[in-house]
């Protein structure tokens, strides 16, 4: 089957959190409409750009883009950026059941709202590991009131203003700000945008299945549903052996399915709550929503008569990790990973200062997209496109102390690394401490593949000693995004099966733009005829 849809992006005055400001909307909506579709399916989204003055693109999270690299939405990477007044087609097959997300990758753009959810169902006939009466989506997000524009100009301005918390966070695309904050007329509380709402309307004794995505652009989030369990069935499109949380754990651009059963006092509601961990939480208000029993003379719009849940210490590394260490493969669905690797990449984040600007660097390099996108100037052989210096496929990992900053030596470049089509290839994301001597969480994310997720381990990573041994090769869960725990290492095994060019990096928007990303290339020579439609910036000027 194929779905075909017509989006029109354009900015529109919103108040997601009761505060009046530009949001970036596809059809008016923000977030915008879910995507539902089955395995196999072929979706195609006309994209008309009426931002007027602001190009966009949009990334399709999880989709692998197996034949249509240049569908993967990646200004710089894998198509030229749509201008004002075009139309691009993206057209590609969701081959995966499972959860997924889509949102721009131009700029910071996707701190402005455009993002939403695609939900690919398993084909008639084919048994799911376990069973619900009815599911919904959450899409969870985190909401700044200054624009996108203020907020990029902040991290590449001197002196350096970086974007800090958050005045809220988004469930569903609705906040709730304490409108006497904000300065008069900004802020509407009775506005139709904000507020509380129901989540979901709970018919006791029935199971729901939540698909909770997250797109925030910074923060890491703990969600919990007031005085009912979670059982994680799914993440980011695999089956997990089940296990039950109270708080789900979940990191920008990671999807998780989890069951919940309407099992509690049927005579009042309960909160759907999220909270900020892994940066100071005190900052920014709780992400919240109501839970509503169905039951005869409970009103299904009004507040839990409890306090909403405080939500665990944001400070808590040690539960993060647990969680992390917590999800393997469904026993019945565990896919067959390579024995070994063919090339190992020890990549270390380290913040730097380089050139008076504060930047992110991997192994040294912060990343730059090049005027002409990656894909069309290596399929194309344009050899002054990008920069031919191959990036270093690891660091001083013996030497290096990862509690110091680092060493102002990084630069500012468009390398890529080239992966031997169908090789196996480990990487060990490295986290270090940033200029202020303290260590954070990024999500890393995998474009054009889905990966093993080998382990997470504390302090250093050292090759020459145990560290293999730790990892799980038994039934490790497959994935897009993986968080790399602040002050650790995390550990990853993919197949470089899939012709094109890729973009692997921390899923915190300002992290990105500030340099914090690797570009894979692999198989360019097999990659099909590029529709000219992704070209015609920098060098693609006038090709076809
Ligand atoms: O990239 C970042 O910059 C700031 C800080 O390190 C410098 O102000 C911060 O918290 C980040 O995550």
């Amino acid at each position: 089957r194929v779905h075909n849809y017509t989006w029109d992006i354009s900015y529109q005055y919103k108040s997601p959190d009761c505060f009046e400001k530009l949001a970036v909307t596809v059809n008016g909506e923000a977030p915008g409409p879910t995507i539902r579709a089955t395995q196999g399916d072929t979706i195609v989204v006309n994209v008309h750009n009426k931002l007027e003055t602001e190009n966009t693109a949009i990334h399709w999270h999880g989709i692998r883009q197996i034949d249509t690299p240049w569908a993967d939405g990646v200004a710089g990477v894998t198509q030229c950026p749509i201008l004002p007044g075009e139309t691009f087609a993206y057209k590609f097959v969701v081959d995966r059941p499972g959860t997924y997300l889509y949102h721009a990758h131009y700029g910071m753009q996707r701190v402005a709202g455009l993002n939403g959810m695609i939900v690919v169902k398993v084909p008639d006939g084919i048994v799911e590991p376990f069973s619900y009466d009815e599911e919904h989506t959450v899409l969870l997000g985190d909401w700044w009131h200054k624009s996108v524009y203020e907020q990029a100009t902040g991290l590449t301005e001197t002196p350096f203003v970086f974007v800090t918390a958050p005045q809220s966070l988004l469930i569903n695309g609705r906040g709730t700000f304490d409108c006497s904050l904000a300065p008069s007329g900004t802020c509407n509380a009775s506005s139709p945008d904000c507020g509380l709402r129901p989540l979901f309307t709970a018919v006791p004794g029935k199971t729901y299945l939540l698909r909770i995505g997250s797109l925030t652009s910074l923060s890491s989030l703990s969600f919990e549903i007031e005085g009912h369990s979670m059982t994680v069935v799914e993440a980011d499109g695999y089956y997990v052996r089940p296990f039950v949380v109270k708080n789900l754990f979940i990191y920008s651009g990671e999807t998780y399915s989890v069951l919940v059963k309407a099992d509690q006092d049927p005579r009042r509601n309960y909160w759907a709550a999220s909270h900020v961990v892994g940066r100071n939480a005190s900052q920014t208000p709780s992400g919240k929503a109501i839970v509503s029993y169905a039951f005869k003379g409970n009103n299904p719009w009004i507040p839990p008569p409890t306090a909403p849940p405080a939500g665990p210490a944001w400070n808590n590394t040690v539960i993060r990790v647990q969680q992390s260490r917590a999800i393997f493969a469904h026993p019945r669905f565990v896919e067959p990973m390579p024995a070994g690797a063919d090339r190992t990449l020890l990549l270390l984040n380290t913040q730097n200062r380089i050139d008076g600007h504060i930047k992110w660097t991997i192994n040294g390099v912060s990343l730059i997209f090049p005027a002409t996108p990656y894909l069309v100037a290596m399929k194309r052989g344009m050899t002054t496109a990008y920069d031919q210096r191959p990036p270093s496929d690891t660091y001083d990992h013996m030497s290096y102390d990862i509690s110091a900053p680092a060493p102002t030596n990084g630069t500012v470049r468009s390398p890529v690394y080239r992966l031997a089509l169908g090789s196996v290839v480990d990487v060990v994301l490295q986290n270090s401490n940033m200029l202020n001597n303290k260590s954070e969480t990024h999500p890393w994310h995998l474009h054009g593949h889905d990966f093993w997720v080998l382990g997470y381990g504390e302090g250093k990573f050292n090759p020459a000693a145990d560290a293999w041994r730790l990892l799980n090769v038994r039934d490790p869960i497959m994935k897009n995004t993986v968080p790399l725990h602040n002050d650790g290492w995390t550990a990853v095994r993919f197949r470089a099966d899939n012709p094109g060019v890729w973009l692997f990096h921390c899923h915190i928007e300002a992290h990105v733009f500030m340099g914090m990303g690797v570009v894979f290339e692999e198989g360019i020579e097999r990659v099909g005829k590029l529709p000219p439609s992704i070209m015609g910036c920098g060098q693609s000027k006038g090709l076809h």
